[in-house]
């Protein structure tokens, strides 16, 4: 039975053979608490149930297209390598790691969770990535520190949009990948549709290693291609766990139709390798070359593991997790054919040699233990109760406590050894994507071993930056909202919440509106906006209100302009004066960057000491961040400084603000272009239901570029700008009685037409108005029209407003 205690912080306790440890629950989480039982009996000794030899550790994501059965398929890798004794169930919302009450509400994965457990004798650090669009950047920071990756998908479906989106994060990140076609049990379930969409859009080379026993209804087990071993799952009488199922050879007696069908299937898998491995090329040409049955299994299964690690191919296995269907063959998979961590190879490595490495990539908020970072060691070990170096910040910060993941749970260890995954608890400034080194002697010692192979390889690599271990790119948000507290009183509170949040999620951006000094939420979605007011209230108490959900336009310039600004002040006996000259002139070529690229002219470049540089950067990349006509950032442009003069007593701060306004002068003369985000749209709709949603795309100013087949299904490619999607997922959803899908995808930033500008900009700056309000009205009103108000004065407003 389910233990459904949820609340305050406990303890509980558990044995590995004769050692306790001590088993934590993160205190604020509404959680379910879960059964976990000991690890399996073969752990010889604590020290192995912590840090398995490396070769025995595979740190692995799950990644997919929302909804293709991560969290189901994770569920069942637990439930089977002993880790929970009960299956938990996405629909009951009682799954280990959607353990968010968000995420048991809503049946989505919201964050990554990450858990370990041991498989025959592997470690697995398994993190369950989300798979709507909205948390893209959750997936992206978890591939960062994985070594390789199980991509699931409905085999119903086939590639989706959103599946693209990660196999390209992974090929960024070059992470070897299996593919687990589920859903094979669903109707219209095709192995074979799957494994086509996956050549076409993908551009991948799939090696089937399975093949399905039946399809749809049908399904019941799989065919091993390389064995040729038929696994079948048995039902016991009262209990259709999938634990039970039968692996024997398949004769041709059984089934020929099947026997021929898997015969040709291990002879083209032969063929493939050997085009793809030379060492295996070898063997099917020599004595083999004549029957490829005599082929051993295992010198074919080393050759796909090493093309797989290669990433010249991936492997295709196929399976339904509800069902309880295939997910024990994945596993022996995951172990097979996925690198172990140090079959990567990483560049920095022989910098530190024996020395502490590690990545924090990830930051949870405990009330009670502050934050908990996770981290990966690369190199060295990480014990408790010790100091480390984090090279971003610049600082020594001291780590209490080192746990294991266990989604919502953790177990306390003594130490972390190289290739492993762990939270740390007492690190308070490190936050996502910082390097860990054990001293700062440590960090130079290493600078100085990057610096003698930088200058060996003629790079010019400057000194610690070589040794900051890639962070993960954060995108631009797309919206934006004000969000206001219930009282005065509460801002602080709420400040801190999101100092909280900001730190667990990199893609929140939280800034006060220099107008109204309101504090401003962007985010990167919809539902990522919802899930961080929800978040708001139930973790932290504070019921506030957003604004109106706005869309995060961009400014360029249409022109070249050029301007010149002489700042001339003295604060006390000090005179600081400046002059400078600059011009700017529009990017050519699509990058949609807000960082300007500066160029100096000749006699600037020539006396221009290194900080006096970084203030002048400074003013102009500030200048950026606001364009002069609505206040949205501005991108695609090169700035020349053509001049500039600077009295000798003139602080730093006086060139920025010069440079600063010099740039405003030079934006506003060169015109200002607004521009939006345009997004990709993916709709997947039924036949009967496709003209609906056309005509209804053709309202939004949606441009069509394709509607393809998807078994019975249509799939709708699109590129319509966000402005025209606020309530998208409503009206889709009457129009198609439910039945349509879609995701939504950022794209570029196309310009605004004239007219769509001038209405834009009525729209924003309308009138101004002064208005008396008392404290409850405010509020009232607020919510009623969304108007952005100053928090500081409540009590004489100003603001803009068209509707007054
Ligand atoms: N028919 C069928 N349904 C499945 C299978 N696996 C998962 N589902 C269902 O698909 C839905 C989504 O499952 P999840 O496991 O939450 O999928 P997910 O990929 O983790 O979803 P997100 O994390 O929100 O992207 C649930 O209703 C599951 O019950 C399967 O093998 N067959």
């Amino acid at each position: 039975m389910r233990d459904n205690r949820c609340s305050g912080a406990y303890l509980k306790y558990m044995y590995f053979r004769n050692t306790k440890l001590r088993v934590t629950t993160a205190p604020q989480r509404n959680c379910s608490l879960r059964n976990y039982s000991s690890p399996p009996g073969d752990v010889k000794s604590l020290q192995s149930v912590i840090n398995p030899h490396i070769s025995r550790i595979r740190n692995i994501g799950i990644m997919a297209h929302i909804d293709a059965g991560k969290t189901t398929t994770t569920e069942r890798m637990l439930y089977y390598s002993g880790y929970i004794r009960t299956l938990g169930d996405v629909d009951d919302g009682d799954t280990v790691t959607d353990f968010m009450a968000q995420e048991r509400e809503r049946g989505i994965t919201i964050q990554s969770a990450a858990v370990t457990f041991d498989w025959k004798d592997y470690r697995i650090n398994l993190i369950d990535t989300p798979g709507h669009v909205d948390f893209t950047v959750e997936v992206e920071r978890c591939l960062r520190v994985l070594d390789g990756a199980v991509a699931v998908f409905d085999a119903s479906a086939g590639v989706e949009a959103q599946t693209l989106t990660v196999w390209r994060q992974a090929d960024k990140h070059q992470i070897p990948r299996i593919c687990f076609l589920n859903k094979m049990d669903k109707n219209r379930a095709s192995f074979t549709y799957a494994v086509e969409s996956i050549k076409q859009k993908l551009k991948t080379k799939p090696l089937l290693l399975q093949l399905p026993i039946g399809e749809a209804k049908t399904f019941r087990g799989l065919v091993d291609v390389v064995t040729k071993e038929q696994i079948i799952w048995k039902p016991t009488s009262d209990l259709d766990d999938g634990k039970n199922f039968e692996r024997k050879l398949l004769l041709e007696t059984d089934d020929p139709n099947l026997f021929q069908e898997v015969q040709d299937a291990r002879n083209t898998l032969i063929e493939q390798v050997a085009d793809l491995d030379d060492e295996f090329a070898e063997l099917v040409l020599g004595e083999n070359s004549e029957n490829f049955d005599l082929i051993p299994a295992d010198k074919l299964q080393s050759a796909i593991r090493r093309i797989t690690l290669a990433q010249k191919a991936v492997p295709v296995l196929c399976g339904s997790a509800l069902k309880n269907k295939g997910v024990q063959p994945l596993l022996d998979a995951i172990t097979l054919y996925l690198p172990a961590p140090n079959e990567r190879s990483y560049e920095f490595l022989q910098w530190y040699k024996d020395d502490l490495c590690a990545l924090a990539f990830k930051v949870l908020h405990d009330k009670c233990r502050g934050p908990l970072v996770f981290v990966r060691v690369y190199s060295g070990s990480l014990k408790p109760q010790s100091a480390v170096y984090n090279i971003n910040k610049s600082c020594t910060e001291r780590m209490s406590r080192l746990l294991l993941p266990f989604a919502d749970q953790q177990i306390e260890i003594p130490s972390l050894m190289p290739g492993n995954i762990a939270l740390t608890v007492g690190l308070k400034q490190s936050a996502t994507g910082d390097t860990i080194v054990s001293s700062k002697a440590s960090a130079i010692a290493a600078a100085r071993r990057a610096g003698r192979d930088a200058g060996e390889k003629k790079r010019s690599v400057s000194g610690v930056d070589s040794l900051l271990l890639a962070g993960v790119e954060i995108p631009e948000p797309v919206f934006f909202c004000t969000i206001e507290p219930p009282s005065m009183a509460r801002q602080q509170d709420l400040d801190n919440a999101l100092s909280c949040l900001q730190r667990e999620d990199p893609s929140l951006k939280v800034k006060p509106d220099p107008d109204t000094g309101q504090t401003i939420l962007c985010g990167m979605g919809e539902l990522h906006i919802e899930i961080i007011h929800d978040r708001i209230k139930r973790e932290y108490g504070i019921e506030t209100y957003l604004g109106p959900l706005q869309i995060a336009y961009r400014e360029t310039i249409l022109n070249a302009a050029q301007a010149k600004d002489i700042l001339d002040k003295t604060v006390g006996d000090k005179r600081h004066c400046v002059t400078a000259e600059v011009e700017v002139r529009p990017r050519s070529g699509k990058g949609a960057t807000t960082k300007p690229i500066i160029i100096y002219a000749d006699n600037v470049s020539e006396v221009l000491p290194k900080e006096l540089q970084g203030a002048i950067e400074n003013g102009i990349t500030n200048s950026c961040i606001q364009g002069p006509l609505l206040g949205f950032p501005v991108q695609d442009i090169d700035v020349t400084v053509q001049s500039l003069t600077v009295h000798p007593d003139t602080s730093h701060t006086m060139v920025s603000a010069c440079v600063s306004r010099c740039m405003q002068k030079a934006l506003k003369k060169a015109g200002i272009q607004i521009l939006e985000p345009l997004m990709n749209l993916e709709i997947t709709v039924s036949e009967d239901h496709l003209s609906a949603a056309l005509a209804d795309l053709a309202q939004r100013r949606g441009n069509i570029q394709e509607i393809q087949s998807r078994q019975d299904n249509r799939v709708v490619v699109a590129a319509v700008p966000l402005a025209e999607m606020m309530g998208y997922s409503t009206v889709l959803r009457s129009l198609t009685s439910g039945s349509a899908t879609f995701t939504l995808e950022l794209a570029s930033y196309q310009a605004l037409s004239s007219q769509e500008q001038s209405a834009l900009l009525q729209r924003r700056m309308g009138l101004i108005i002064k208005i008396n309000f008392n404290r409850r009205h405010v509020t009232s009103f607020m919510i009623h029209c969304g108007l952005r108000f100053p928090t500081a004065s409540r009590a004489r407003i100003i603001f803009w407003s068209p509707m007054l």
